[in-house]
């Protein structure tokens, strides 16, 4: 196992504060730029990058990040070319921020797993996030996955009956991704009621820490969702913000966050 996942959300409690795990699209706008954007992310205290890579067909994605993954294929992020030219520059500007790749499974099976595994591990990359894994591939690529050491990490749907979110937890790696709510990513002004007890009972299960992720955009959500999870995810808001108004924008909705993230 590589590790650095767990020393990221070690060193966030260490300080009093939950873990923030940004979300940003791999080539929105462009390459070169995309890295300015990460990079911003860090500055504003994100303990993780989540690296989106573009895919054609992004099912779990709402129109903020679909909009981005059109923008980053018009721009040529392939998977090869995050890999080669993303994240070499990211891992420079950010050297003790540890790199998750999220993307499709077809993306994954389309380069290779285990070509994939190999190349991520050398490039330093930590963990994957595969929205679309079916459980029963999901075994077989975990394997593949621990043997290179990323960490394939697990996500707990609202749908998933408790006995299953158990399961998850248990054999889970980097960290359990919940998700707060059914449907799309995307920003949301209200989270469901019953998201912290769900949260309670993953984290009961979990030898790794958990993260909440899917709607939440302001300090006060990730206050009172960061009260029942190791940290959360950030990714539509980000987008959209460092879309709209530049990565300096992106940077300070980071720090916000990261208040709300104090213990
Ligand atoms: O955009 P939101 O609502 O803040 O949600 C996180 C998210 O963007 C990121 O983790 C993500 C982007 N695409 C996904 C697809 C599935 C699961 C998670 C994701």
């Amino acid at each position: 196992m590589s590790g650095e996942l767990a020393a990221a959300f070690e060193k966030a409690k260490a300080r009093g504060e939950g873990a923030l795990v940004a979300y940003a699209m791999a080539g929105d706008p462009d390459l070169a730029r995309s890295v300015e954007v990460f990079a911003a992310l860090v500055e504003g205290g994100a303990d993780i990058l989540e690296i989106g890579v573009a895919f054609s067909d992004p099912i779990a994605d709402g129109p903020v990040i679909q909009a981005a993954s059109e923008r980053a294929l018009k721009a040529g992020a392939t998977l090869q070319r995050v890999l080669d030219e993303v994240v070499p520059a990211v891992r420079k500007r950010c050297p003790q921020t540890p790199l998750v790749v999220m993307t499709y499974v077809n993306i994954i099976m389309a380069m290779g797993e285990e070509r994939y595994a190999k190349l991520a591990r050398e490039r330093g990359i930590s963990g994957t996030i595969l929205p679309d894994l079916p459980p029963e591939e999901s075994e077989s690529l975990r394997r593949t996955f621990d043997a290179a050491g990323i960490e394939l990490i697990p996500l707990c749907a609202p749908t998933t009956p408790p006995a299953r979110a158990e399961a998850i937890a248990r054999d889970g790696r980097g960290f359990v991704y919940c998700v707060s709510v059914s449907g799309v990513t995307g920003m949301r002004a209200e989270l469901p009621k019953d998201l912290s007890s769900r949260l309670d009972l993953v984290r009961r299960a979990s030898k790794v820490p958990i993260v909440a992720g899917f709607g939440i955009s302001t300090a006060e959500q990730a206050r009172v969702i960061g009260a029942h999870a190791d940290g959360v995810v950030v990714g539509s808001a980000l987008v959209r913000t460092a879309h709209a108004e530049g990565p300096a924008a992106a940077k300070q909705l980071c720090a916000e966050i990261k208040r709300g993230l104090k213990r």
